[in-house]
Order: structure tokens, then C-alpha cells, then sequence
């Protein structure tokens, strides 16, 4: 077979100013802008290969080595966006292969668990609109292209971006101008980690889309989050970026994500994402904050349980003096740390334990089943690696 193959990795984003709420459904146009943190791929990834060929029979998706149907309207609809595209160069260079017309083979992988929670939609469309972009040779940058991911899942915009993005929401009718842009580089504030603390990793019971429905068409508290609330505090939270203000970043990431949880609450009937773990780790957060009289770390919780803290790599042992006191017998840590720099964490909590003033369930560790320890990374890649067989267009 003929079969033009390319692959892409793309990264999972964690939203700091939440996307809920969309205003066009088919076009996944949100509600309010958005902004996220986007996590480094040496932990967190989808890797994403494509082939095409005029011998390929129909389009075909395999994820994590089982086919899955390519039928949903957003994944056609990403399709056809990008076929588009192509067609439009072929139109204007008869030279050039008709790929748009061929079938395409998708096969992708995600190397940590899917629809958890964890953004994988995200992930997932930026590697699949990247890896469809190369093999079809595609000239348009990344807003551009972010505006195709936005219609397979609306997060999945941003993780068209490292470092800082925003999606700016855009006013027109046909999504023209929703789109992601960069905030700030990963570069620009390279100290930003993030400790995952997995709450929970089998499938949310109120999926995103309906569950934001449900928000848009219930909930009175919403209108006052997209009118009043979101506006100002996007501008504030760019504005804490490019200064590096991590206290009022902090700040402002914490409460973005209970307003978020608080409509969910507010939407009739009530959808609940966060459980008591969930809970107690943000009164930990407080606590943390409070002992030391300074903003060192912040929560934020997507649509589900688990917790996602971010905080300065200058100030990881302060915060994991009571992190991994409380988390320690939870795997995940032993990918970043030695036995010793571990040791190190429990006597750091040992020299402040008696000036501490607040308490904390010992028990807390149950509720979690690992920690996933990451920082600010990069935006989509190409990468040699391929899941595709160029001879077959079938799985390796
Ligand atoms: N690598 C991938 N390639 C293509 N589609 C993917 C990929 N990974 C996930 N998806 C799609 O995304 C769906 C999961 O999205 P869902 O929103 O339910 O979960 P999530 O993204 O993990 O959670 P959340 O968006 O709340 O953080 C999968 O069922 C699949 O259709
Ligand atoms: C809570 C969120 O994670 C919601 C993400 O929703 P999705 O992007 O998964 O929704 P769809 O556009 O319907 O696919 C907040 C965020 O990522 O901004």
C-alpha cells in the first residue's frame, strides 16, 4: 500500500479558570473564556499516529488497542474541518495527492486512564487534529487548528499550547473567533509543578456535555458566574500569569474552581463531582496555606473527584512535609524521588509538627489511589515513535 503516515503527541491541560457552560452545542462555543496549565508529557500523554491512503477502505479509530467507533458528530466534524482544509490546498496545486479524499487510520494511545477525569478528550483531539494537520501537510498555526480540536471536546482547544493558555471565547456565531492563545510560555515561569492526587480513575457518572447543559438551563447562580464573575477574574488570572504572581494566581485558581462547583451544585437536579476526600483535601490546602501564612499551593477539581494542587518548585518541601506525611503510602511518588529525598519530606514535617495548629484525618491516603507528580510542559510534538504499520495502515 501507498500509505502517508505522520504521529503526534499532544498534552493533557487542567483548567485554572474553568469551561462550563456552552452556548452552541454542534460547535462546542463555551459560555465564558478559559484558562489552563498545561502539563508536561513526560507523565501525561496521548500519542497519536495517522495513516492515509487511496487503498484505505473507511475511516477507523483504534485507543488503547481496541477499535472504537469514529461515528460521533464531533470526531466528523473534526474530520470534515480538517478534509477542508486539505482540499483547499490540492485546489490550488493540482500536484499535490488528494488526500482529502482518501480514509483515514487512526491509532492512539493514552498512557495514563481514559474519561476519568483526567482530560483525556483533551489530550486526545489536540493529538488527533495535530497528527491529521501533518500527514495532511496543513500550513495554518495552532489557533487556528485549536478552533477543529474545540469542536471534538471544547477543553481540548488549549492543549493545542505549552506553557499558559487561554481560550478566549470569541462572539461570533460561526466559532470563527473561539480559539486558544497562548498566555505565557512554559519558559516565561518554569516553575510551576503540579501534584495529581487521583481520587478516583473509573468513569464520571455526569459526563461534561450534559452535565454543563444541565448547569446552563438550571442553574440561577451561573448567570451571575458568566456575566460577573468570569470576565474579570480572566483578566486578572492572565495578568497574575505574566507576572508570575503566584499568590493571586493561586488565589484566584481555588476559587474559580468551587464557583465552578458551586453551579454544578446549584444546577436542579444537583450534580456532584467532588466527594468528602476530595473535601478534605481542600480544607488541607487552606490549612497548608494558612500554617505558613502564604499561598503555596492551590487546588483545582475538573468534573470529578480528583484533586489537582499546583505550586512553585521552590516551595515543594514546605508543601510535601504534609503532602506525603499524608499520602505516603500511596504509589506514584518513587517516579520522582529517592528513599532519601523521601525521608527528607518526614522530617520536614517533623520539625514543624508541634507548632501545627490544625488536624487532619490520618486516613485521608484511603480515598486516593495515587498521586501523579508533574509540572508546566510543552505543547503538542511530532515524534518518530508510530502505532501505525506503513505497510498495512493496521495497529502495531
Ligand atoms: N487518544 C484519544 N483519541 C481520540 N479520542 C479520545 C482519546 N482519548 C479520549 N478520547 C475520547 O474522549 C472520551 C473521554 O472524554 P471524557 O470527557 O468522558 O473524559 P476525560 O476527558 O478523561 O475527562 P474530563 O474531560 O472531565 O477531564 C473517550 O471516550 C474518547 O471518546
Ligand atoms: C470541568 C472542565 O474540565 C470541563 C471540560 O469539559 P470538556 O472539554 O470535556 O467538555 P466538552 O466540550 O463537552 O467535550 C473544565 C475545563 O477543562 O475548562
Amino acid at each position: 500500500m501507498t500509505l502517508h503516515v505522520a504521529s503526534a503527541t499532544a498534552p493533557v491541560n487542567i483548567a485554572t479558570l474553568k469551561y462550563w457552560g456552552k452556548r452552541d452545542k454542534d460547535l462546542n462555543l463555551p459560555t465564558n473564556s478559559s484558562i489552563s496549565v498545561t502539563l508536561s508529557q513526560d507523565d501525561l500523554r496521548t500519542l497519536t499516529s495517522v495513516a492515509c491512503g487511496p487503498e484505505l477502505q473507511e475511516d477507523k479509530l483504534w485507543l488503547n488497542g481496541k477499535e472504537e467507533s469514529l461515528g460521533s458528530e464531533r470526531t466528523q466534524n473534526c474530520l470534515k474541518d480538517l478534509r477542508d482544509l486539505r482540499a483547499k490546498m490540492e485546489a490550488s496545486d493540482s500536484s499535490m495527492p488528494t488526500m482529502s479524499q482518501w480514509k483515514l487510520h487512526i491509532v492512539s494511545e493514552n498512557n495514563f486512564p481514559t474519561a476519568a477525569g483526567l482530560a483525556s478528550s483533551a489530550a486526545g483531539f489536540a493529538a488527533l487534529v495535530v497528527a491529521i494537520t501533518k500527514v495532511f501537510q496543513l500550513k495554518e498555526d495552532y489557533s487556528e487548528i485549536s478552533k477543529i480540536a474545540r469542536k471534538g471536546s471544547g477543553s481540548a482547544c488549549r492543549s493545542l499550547f505549552g506553557g499558559y493558555v487561554a481560550w478566549e471565547m470569541g462572539q461570533s456565531i460561526d466559532g470563527s473567533d473561539s480559539k486558544a492563545v497562548p498566555v505565557s510560555t512554559k519558559e516565561d515561569w518554569p516553575n510551576m509543578k503540579a501534584a495529581v492526587l487521583v481520587v478516583s480513575d473509573v468513569k464520571k457518572d455526569t459526563p461534561s456535555t450534559s452535565g454543563m447543559q444541565l448547569t446552563v438551563k438550571t442553574s440561577d447562580l451561573f448567570q451571575e458566574r458568566i456575566k460577573n464573575v468570569v470576565p474579570k477574574r480572566f483578566e486578572e488570572m492572565k495578568k497574575s500569569i505574566v507576572e508570575k504572581d503566584f499568590a493571586t494566581f493561586a488565589d484566584l485558581t481555588m476559587k474559580d474552581s468551587n464557583s465552578f462547583h458551586a453551579t454544578c451544585l446549584d444546577s436542579y437536579p444537583p450534580i456532584f463531582y467532588m466527594n468528602d476526600t476530595s473535601r478534605k483535601i481542600i480544607r488541607l490546602v487552606h490549612n497548608i496555606n494558612a500554617f505558613y501564612n502564604e499561598t503555596i499551593v492551590a487546588y483545582t477539581y475538573d468534573a470529578g473527584p480528583n484533586a489537582v494542587l499546583y505550586y512553585l518548585e521552590e516551595n515543594e518541601e514546605k508543601l510535601f512535609a504534609f503532602i506525603y506525611k499524608y499520602f505516603n503510602k500511596v504509589s506514584g511518588w518513587d517516579t520522582k524521588y529517592n528513599a532519601s529525598e523521601l525521608q527528607n519530606f518526614l522530617k520536614k514535617f517533623d520539625a514543624v509538627e508541634e507548632k501545627l495548629n490544625f488536624q487532619t484525618d490520618e486516613d485521608i491516603y484511603k480515598g486516593v489511589s495515587r498521586v501523579i507528580l508533574t509540572r508546566v510542559g510543552d505543547g503538542p510534538q511530532s515524534t518518530d515513535q508510530c502505532l501505525i504499520n506503513k505497510e498495512t495502515g493496521l495497529p502495531n
